[in-house]
């Protein structure tokens, strides 16, 4: 990464195409990939969740996960990042094997995820939640050895998570319990706590759910702001207008596997999309391309 992502603002200059000229196809080779997948398969009893042949995610770019209901997306998700385990697969970031890592491993490698914020982190001050931030993605279990951890490294973290919060105006809450935030600003402290451990990438896990209307523009500067900034943004989301508005490439699931890949245009025109959101019934079909209602 090649800028430091507390700067408050997104810096004043054109953002390069990173996407432009890829072909809009399945699996399709990019030039810069940060990621690297192939052959990530995981069933649940009978049943194939993800079925992965090759993906691979553009440096730079911010490229949206998309599919309807029960695609995959959350599943793959976890196996990327550590949370769950692969039946089979190999997968890369910045061209080291991320196999077998946990959680807290892959974020500590670069590639960090948010998480909707547990209930154990809605007891804990805003500030608190970003320190514990700071120790990579563990789980709960390990709360008690790490809060112990904690005084070497804190002096550095502190102001870190001070930097930070005040980027995304949650400064003055920083005592505040994190579950007496709303819906818009624990959005923001999740992308605050994931940016504690100055990733190269960023996995957002429906940035928008929840989210008052009024803060949606906010949070969507807040994502533009950490592609214009080096990182790489890769998200699940399922308001079209959103996945359109700010995605410079979109990939699209439908029963674990890649069915199409491309910018937002190629997207919007393509049946086979559509078709896939026309055939899960609990999706609104306008929504598959993005139309108004
Ligand atoms: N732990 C699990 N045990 C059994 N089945 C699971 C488990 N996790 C996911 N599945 C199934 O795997 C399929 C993919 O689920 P997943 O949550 O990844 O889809 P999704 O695209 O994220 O859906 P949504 O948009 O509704 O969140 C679904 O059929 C789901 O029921």
């Amino acid at each position: 990464m090649s800028s430091d992502p507390t700067d408050a603002a997104a810096p004043d200059r054109p953002v390069p195409d990173r996407s432009a000229g890829i072909e809009p196809v399945p699996g399709v080779a990019k030039p810069d990939p940060i990621l690297r997948a192939d052959g990530i398969r995981r069933s649940f009893g009978g049943l194939t969740a993800v079925d992965v042949d090759h993906l691979e995610v553009q440096r730079g770019t911010i490229t949206a996960l998309i599919g309807p209901n029960g695609a995959g997306k959350s599943t793959l998700f976890n196996l990327l990042t550590g949370f769950d385990r692969v039946d089979s697969g190999q997968w890369t970031y910045e061209g080291r094997s991320l196999q077998g890592l946990a959680g807290h491993q892959v974020a500590r490698r670069g590639m960090v995820r948010t998480f909707q914020l547990t209930k154990a982190l809605t007891r804990m001050t805003v500030m608190d939640n970003m320190l514990l931030a700071a120790q990579g993605q563990v789980g709960e279990k390990m709360l008690g050895g790490l809060l112990r951890l904690w005084t070497t490294q804190e002096a550095a973290n502190r102001k870190r998570a001070i930097e930070l919060l005040e980027r995304f105006k949650l400064d003055t809450k920083r005592d505040e319990m994190a579950g007496s935030l709303s819906g818009g600003q624990r959005k923001l402290l999740e992308m605050a706590r994931a940016l504690m451990v100055q990733p190269g990438m960023v996995m957002l896990d429906e940035p928008m759910a929840g989210v008052n209307p009024a803060l949606v523009q906010s949070l969507l500067g807040h994502i533009t702001a950490l592609r214009d900034d080096g990182m790489t943004v890769l998200f699940v989301e399922h308001d079209m207008d959103v996945i359109m508005g700010i995605s410079d490439w979109i990939v699209v699931l439908a029963e674990g596997k890649i069915i199409a890949e491309g910018c937002p245009d190629d997207i919007r025109s393509n049946t086979q999309v559509i078709d896939a959101y026309l055939g899960a019934s609990h999706d609104d079909p306008a929504a598959a391309t993005g139309e108004d209602r």
